[in-house]
């Protein structure tokens, strides 16, 4: 399943399910039990003793019911349960209150169901299992109170981590994560939630299970599919969405990833017959006289993924320098932005990259003006990034041709009102249900429309999409899940996290490789989304057949091996 679904998009799938009578909240909640109860299974099988015990921590909502539900289930394979309800029964939701009832239905000696509070979980024997149901796709404000300190106790605020997050398993989204940001509302550091060894999410992945704080907290994830794929294709056409809003790369449990993303990388990537300028152009921008490293790095890698040929545009003083480290690239003097015109005016160029190791002064922003000016596809990386952001009238000039690659310091540099709404720790709660003198007279439905002025958490992948809409060109926002969005609002994450964790990745010079192979197929003719998606990839995936001790310099070595492997039948 490569869809992301935000927590509104997946109720707006659940309620057209319901409403087409096609299947009810009841039968989605039981269906949600009993995944959660087989991907425990799944996972701790051949840890258990024959009489596994589970302690079930159960919210005031649907999550909680789910908790409901995956108590019966274990009771029913003969497990000792006890479930820990925070509110009351009274209270919960009517799917949630009947999963209540059944649980608990012949009494305490069979169903038993205890108030959660610090003590009373304190006081609960060690279990086997513990089942976080507290919150999943409903919560959207810091946590507070007595659940704020049993959720921080979960998290081994009290030393406690080892106790709980081995035998953790997490229904829909661990507690306290923001299943749309992947941030923790209220802790921008992600410690106030639940650290799970196994989330397991319904239907389609939320952006928060990739995004922020989502991969270290659910520890291993899985989409259980719980029969909403109809509805949710349904929803996705009458809502005029392309198939796939935003989608994560590659989807989960995928482990080849060209099967899954790119069925036509062979006609990509293969080079068709005829010249080498066939395979297009590339122009790497150097910086002056020992800083032409990274530019260099650069433009191997663009000649590795296959652009037909590759030019170094260096300052006249350091076009020697460059010329004693490569052979394959050419090279050409490029004094001034005048020149740079002329370079590119005569069509042989299809791409251009600028940036890394490029400089930041008066003849460096020139060059920036000239390149955005010539209209073409250009990569602007690093300096590039950092120019623009000091001259509006450089940013003013991008264009749908253009591919940012900014990390999140270079985002911030140039979309500082955009990036500062990622730090807030609340970001826009007007509704303070604490000030709210009158809160616990309000109904939940009136409580519901006063949250619902709270708005979403901002994630990066909303940033990027932001960026992208204001400044028209594609925005690949670097991470170790990498947000790309293009003007129109599609986008992608790709994800370099659960069975593609990367860190060695996170070393110097790395995002100018990563910048290069863009450029590579930028030149190829790639469109700017699909040149930066398909480099996310092949970058990480040359990262991860390198592995750790990796330095920026192996990673255009390893882009053969990964090309034949996504072009091996
Ligand atoms: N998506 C599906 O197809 C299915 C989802 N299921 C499960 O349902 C939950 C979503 O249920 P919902 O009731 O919408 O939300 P939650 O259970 O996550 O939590 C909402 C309740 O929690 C209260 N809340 C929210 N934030 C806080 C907070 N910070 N502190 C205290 N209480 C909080 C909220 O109260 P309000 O005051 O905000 O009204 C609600 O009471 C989903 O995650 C799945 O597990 C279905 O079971 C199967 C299909
Ligand atoms: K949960």
């Amino acid at each position: 399943m490569s869809q992301l679904l935000t927590a509104a998009e997946m109720r707006d799938v659940e309620a057209a399910a319901i409403a087409t009578g096609e299947v009810t909240g009841a039968e989605l909640m039981a269906r949600a039990g009993a995944a959660v109860v087989a991907a425990i299974r799944a996972e701790w099988e051949g840890e258990l003793p024959t009489q596994p015990r589970a302690v079930v921590l159960a919210g005031p909502g649907n999550n909680g019911g789910d908790g409901f539900a995956i108590a019966r289930g274990l009771r029913d394979l003969g497990w000792s349960v006890r479930v820990l309800l925070a509110g009351q029964a009274g209270a919960l939701p009517p799917d949630a209150r009947a999963q209540h009832d059944r649980w608990a239905a012949g009494g305490a000696a069979r169903g038993a169901v205890l108030p959660l509070t610090l003590e009373t979980l304190r006081d609960e024997p060690a279990a086997d299992i513990y089942v976080d149901a507290l919150f999943g796709i409903g919560l959207g404000r810091p946590l507070g109170g007595d659940l704020a300190r049993v959720v921080a106790h979960l998290a081994g605020a009290d030393g406690t981590l080892g106790l709980y997050q081995p035998r953790m398993v997490a229904v829909d989204v661990p507690s306290g994560l923001d299943a749309d940001s992947g941030r923790v509302p209220g802790d921008p550091a992600g410690a106030a939630a639940v650290r799970a060894r196994l989330t397991v999410t319904f239907d389609s992945p939320k952006p928060g299970h990739y995004l922020g704080h989502g991969p270290d907290l659910c520890g291993r994830l899985v989409v259980a599919d719980i029969g909403l794929a109809h509805a949710r294709a349904r929803q996705g056409a009458a809502r005029g969405l392309a198939p796939a809003r935003t989608r994560v790369v590659p989807p989960l449990g995928i482990a080849d990833p060209r099967r899954s993303v790119w069925p036509d990388i062979a006609g990509l990537l293969t080079k068709r017959q005829g010249h080498k300028y066939q395979h297009g152009h590339a122009m790497v921008l150097t910086g002056g006289v020992g800083r032409g490293g990274a530019a260099r790095m650069a433009a191997k890698a663009a000649l590795r993924i296959g652009a037909g040929a590759v030019t170094l545009g260096c300052p006249p003083a350091a076009v020697l320098e460059s010329a004693s480290h490569v052979d394959a690239l050419m090279l050409h003097r490029v004094p001034d932005a005048a020149a740079l015109t002329e370079a590119l005016s005569g069509g042989r160029i299809t791409a251009l990259c600028l940036g890394p190791g490029l400089g930041t002064g008066e003849r460096e922003a020139a060059l920036v003006g000239a390149a955005l000016d010539w209209g073409g596809a250009v990569l602007l990386d690093a300096d590039a990034i950092t120019l623009m952001a000091g001259e509006a009238t450089l940013a003013a000039k991008l264009h749908d041709r253009c591919l940012l690659t900014p990390h999140p310091g270079e985002f911030r540099r140039l979309f500082p009102d955009i990036a500062g709404r990622l730090d807030d720790p609340d970001p826009s709660l007007r509704y303070d249900e604490a000030a709210d003198a009158d809160a616990q007279a309000r109904s939940r439905a009136a409580r519901e429309d006063l949250a619902a002025q709270r708005g979403p958490m901002m994630s990066t992948l909303d940033a990027a999409r932001e960026a992208a809409a204001h400044c028209g060109a594609t925005v690949l926002l670097k991470g170790p899940a990498t947000a790309i969005a293009a003007p129109s609002g599609a986008a992608v994450v790709h994800r370099a996290v659960y069975d593609r964790a990367a860190p060695w990745l996170a070393t110097a010079g790395a995002g100018d490789v990563l910048a290069g192979l863009a450029c590579g197929l930028l030149a190829r003719g790639l469109a700017p989304p699909v040149a930066a998606e398909l480099a996310a990839q092949i970058h990480v995936d040359a990262a991860l057949s390198f592995g750790p001790g990796l330095t920026a310099e192996d990673l255009p070595r390893q882009v053969p091996q990964v090309l034949a492997r996504y072009l091996a039948p």
